[in-house]
């Protein structure tokens, strides 16, 4: 175990020193592309400015042939880019892998001035992420780079899930999580062939009635990711980083999408990843409070006054507790509102609304 001292203390000479706090920076829709995909990676330049994040991916969907490719596709992407507000992230190849060693030289020396987050799959345990860190700080000391690097884990194994909470307090680098329902329902061996989402046989099912026992009963679809979305976002909030959804994989069902992506934002992800251009709009629509959520929480903050007691408002007690709810939502409006003028006008004209 380390010291609590030498936590914020570079691990190779002549690295940055590292971060106390990890940045709130929307990342509502983390869009995945192909390096190696010409036809998407000319798409990129234009996507600048529509999406919080765009990663540029190595490892699965890419195919073994083309893993060069994607590399250095990255690379001059990320060269001839300016992102303006759009973060850059990438995803390395497993740690097992025969590339991963070259992603992450070649990232870091050539575009690691550019790159604002590592995502690495398949993240077992925190041994994982020491890993990642010491040679992240090696490889940042090469390159003169003057701010660290941060690390992203996938969540997608049994094992990962079981030590969740140390592979987030593992390194001052540690930004966030995601869920990986692919790879996860994989290696727990569950049942279901689908990329993320429900199933329609998870589900249960109303009681008989005592009087028409053999009438057809009502049955109610459950969440296949609950319990493993509220682990993340325990052990995120618990060191201070992001939890966010993962990949839908069914790009034509954009209304079982939305559902899956709200239930992520209303148990506390930030964020989510979108395959399809055609999913940034429903993550940036849904991972951003709700005009009539905003009005409400600043009528809360309003009435509080001093934040302390208790009050009535619409028929509804509010106090301290519901207070604090109400600003997690008016500075998540406030961060989104700097980057976003759609959303920052619809904001705006509460204020207008109220003060009429
Ligand atoms: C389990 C996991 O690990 S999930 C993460 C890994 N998976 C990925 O990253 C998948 C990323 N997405 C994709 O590969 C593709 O979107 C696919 C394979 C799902 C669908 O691709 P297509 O069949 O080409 O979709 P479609 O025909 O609807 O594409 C429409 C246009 O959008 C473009 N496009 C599709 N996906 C993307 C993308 N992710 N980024 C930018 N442009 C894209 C296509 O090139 C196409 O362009 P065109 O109109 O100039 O021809
Ligand atoms: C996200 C991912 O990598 C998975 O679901 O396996
Ligand atoms: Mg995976």
């Amino acid at each position: 175990m380390r010291s609590s001292k030498d936590f914020f203390r570079p691990l190779a000479v002549g690295a940055p020193q590292p971060v106390t706090e990890i940045p709130a920076r929307p990342s509502r829709a983390i869009h995945f592309f192909d390096p190696s995909n010409e036809k998407m990676a000319a798409k990129i330049p234009q996507m600048v400015g529509t999406v919080d994040v765009l990663l540029g991916n190595l490892e699965d969907a890419v195919k073994a042939d083309n893993k060069e490719a994607a590399r250095a596709g990255l690379v001059r992407i990320a060269k001839d880019t300016d992102f303006g507000p759009t973060q850059l992230w990438t995803r390395i190849n497993a740690l097992d892998s025969p590339w991963v060693l070259d992603d992450l030289t070649t990232l870091v020396t050539e575009i690691g001035d550019k790159l604002d987050v590592i995502m690495v799959p398949k993240v077992q345990g925190a041994e994982d992420i020491h890993y990642i860190d010491r040679i992240l700080a090696q490889l940042e000391a090469r390159a003169g780079l003057d701010r660290p690097i941060l690390v992203h884990a996938i969540l997608e194994t049994a094992r990962g899930v079981a030590n969740v909470e140390e592979i987030c307090g593992a390194s001052p680098r540690m930004q966030g999580l995601s869920l990986g329902p692919a790879d996860l329902a994989a290696d727990r061996r569950m049942k279901t062939t689908r990329v993320g989402g429900g199933h329609p046989g998870y589900l249960v099912r109303q009681d008989p009635d005592a009087e028409t026992p053999d009438a057809p009963r009502a049955t109610f679809q459950q969440d296949l990711w609950h319990y493993t979305i509220a682990r993340m976002v325990d052990a995120c909030a618990m060191h201070g980083i992001y939890p966010y959804y993962g990949p839908f994989g069914d790009i034509a069902d954009v209304t079982a999408c939305e559902d899956q992506f709200r239930n992520a934002f209303l148990l506390g992800c930030v964020g989510t990843w979108s395959l399809h251009p055609k999913q940034i709009e429903i993550a940036n629509r849904v991972f951003a409070p709700s005009v009539e959520d905003i009005r409400h929480a600043r009528e809360v903050v309003a009435a509080m006054g001093d934040g302390t007691g208790a009050v009535m408002l619409n028929g509804k007690m509010e106090d301290d507790a519901s207070l604090k709810q109400c600003l997690v939502m008016v500075e998540l409006a406030e961060q989104l509102s700097r980057i976003d003028p759609n959303l920052k006008a619809q904001y705006d004209a509460i204020s207008t609304d109220s003060e009429v």
